[in-house]
């Protein structure tokens, strides 16, 4: 059967499943359609039981070969593989602006080049892992990152090349074979993505991707009893699904989830540099799962420091995210914008009152207005749900022991972001806001060693660095008795 291709942003995107090597087609498909201007990108293959069988059992049979190579055996296809993505950078940025809305500057310069970075730095990350020993008295601990099995990688539609290569990355380079379910409304980089790996050399089954509709793809995937990891990223709603299924295999799961993470601006810090960052928490149209959208400033700047996050503000230019100059483009579907709408009008109802914004923006169906609410008391829905859109809470503390408090106050802990000029109380304050990681002057910061994930409702786990093959690896002890050999 020939393959099925769209053609997105001048891109041919295959449209199939790529499972065992091969391009798989199915018969029920699902469409695609472009949040920026409503066309449909793609009828996309609609994956359940059957494919995700094949994907997984392809997976198992290639893992064995995958896993003799080696760190050093995987490192040159890995590499290769990194190449790729960035030879083709320019295409997955056009096709990802299009498939999600995302800022098409901000996929060239940042996200899509993170995603051959996830690849590259695991691949040498994993050079690093075997080799470390424990002396103890009566033997030595000789410790082994073996690789784990089949990985099952299910993402979300928010940047989906750079957070499934996040996971793809440390999988590979810890000798893992994977099966990736990428998100049904951003789905065409992941398939991209195959392209780039089997022509780099992965071998057949060692990366598989099945399309499909979560509740069905993915449903199967994460309950399929020959996967040996789950890893996934999303909310935390669906979080609780999959780890329902996770918990009936006893399968590993790591969990990268929502936020609604709080930014403290204290009256010594830098308020310029601080405003400008608040007003960057707009861009994407506020689908950013670490977004900063609780701001809270000390009661004694709260005015002038207003005037300057207004003033930041009125730079969020809405509109076409290919556009050079726009910073907040669109919702990704009529779904999630009525989402985001049904939060702001209960915040209004509910006492809050938007300083700006509150309403569909002047340019399209899907566009949203960057708002801001005040008169935001703690309890709140607007201030204790992630509403995943262009809208931020304003609230003011006068003690450091209230900022704190009101930065706790959520069942979330995915980040924060703090602002101070002194550097002792920033150490105080950022040791106790509840949070997988900590900004302090700064924002969206990103060390691939470093360990991210969420603390609370915002995930299991960390990933990053050491902890990634924390959790994609078996990790053996091989304790031998000391002079036992000749
Ligand atoms: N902590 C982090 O690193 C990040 C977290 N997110 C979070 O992701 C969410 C937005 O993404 P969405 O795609 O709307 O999340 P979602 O949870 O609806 O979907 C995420 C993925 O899970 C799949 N899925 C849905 N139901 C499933 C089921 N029953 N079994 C298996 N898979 C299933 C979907 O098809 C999709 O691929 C937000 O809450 C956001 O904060 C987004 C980016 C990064
Ligand atoms: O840097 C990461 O690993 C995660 C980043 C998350 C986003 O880019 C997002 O939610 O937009």
């Amino acid at each position: 059967m020939a393959e099925n291709i769209a053609n997105v942003a001048g891109v041919d995107v295959s449209t199939d499943h790529w499972i065992d090597g091969r391009r798989v087609p199915s018969p029920r498909r699902f469409a695609d359609v472009s949040p920026v201007d409503g066309s449909h990108l793609a009828d996309v293959a609609a994956g359940g039981k059957a494919e995700v069988g094949q994907a997984v059992a392809a997976a198992r049979k290639a893992f064995p070969g995958w896993a003799a190579l080696g760190p050093k055996g995987r490192l040159p296809i890995l590499k290769r593989f990194a190449d790729g993505l960035k030879a083709r950078a320019a295409e997955l940025a056009a096709v990802e602006t299009m498939d999600n809305g995302s800022l098409l500057l901000g996929n060239v310069h940042r996200v899509i080049p993170r995603a051959a970075q996830n690849i590259e730095f695991f691949a040498d990350w994993a050079l690093t892992l075997d080799g470390h020993s424990i002396d103890s008295p009566e033997v030595v601990n000789h410790v082994k990152y073996d690789p784990a099995g089949v990985a099952a990688l299910i993402t979300p539609w928010n940047a989906p090349l750079m957070l499934t290569t996040w996971k793809v990355g440390p999988a590979l380079a810890a000798g893992n074979t994977v099966v990736v379910k990428p998100p049904e409304w951003a789905p065409l980089t992941c398939s991209l993505m195959a392209d780039i790996a089997h022509a780099a050399g992965v071998p057949a089954g060692v990366l598989n991707v099945v399309q499909g509709i979560g509740e069905e793809a993915g449903n199967a995937l994460v309950n399929h009893p020959d996967v040996d990891r789950i890893s996934f990223t999303g909310s935390t709603d669906t979080a609780k699904i999959i780890g329902q299924a996770a918990a009936r295999s006893i399968t590993p799961m790591s969990a990268e989830l929502g936020g609604k993470s709080p930014f403290i601006v204290c009256a010594d810090a830098d308020l310029d540099a601080a405003a400008q960052t608040v007003a960057a928490q707009y861009m994407n149209a506020g689908q950013v799962c670490l977004a900063g959208t609780r701001v809270m400033v000390e009661k004694s700047i709260e005015d002038g420091f207003l005037a300057k996050v207004r003033d930041a503000a009125s730079h969020m230019v809405v509109g076409d995210p290919r556009d050079k100059d726009t910073r907040v483009g669109p919702l990704i579907t009529k779904e999630h914008f009525d989402r985001v709408a049904g939060f702001v009008e209960r915040a209004k109802a509910d006492g809050a009152v938007p300083l700006w914004g509150g309403s569909r923006a002047n340019f399209g169906d899907l566009y949203f207005e960057p708002t801001l609410f005040a008169n935001v008391s703690p309890s709140l829905e607007i201030a204790q749900r992630e509403v995943f859109g262009p809208v931020l809470t304003w609230q003011s503390f006068t003690s450091d022991d209230e900022a704190i408090e009101l930065a706790n106050n959520t069942r979330y802990g995915l980040a924060a972001t703090l602002f101070s000029g002194n550097e002792t109380r920033a150490t105080k304050m950022a040791s106790q806001v509840v949070a997988g990681t900590v900004w302090v002057n700064c924002f969206f910061v990103r060390d691939l060693a470093a360990p991210f994930g969420g603390s609370r409702d915002s995930g299991i786990g960390r990933e990053g660095g050491a902890w990634s093959f924390d959790f994609y690896a078996d990790i053996k002890n091989i304790s031998v008795r000391k002079g036992s050999f000749a």
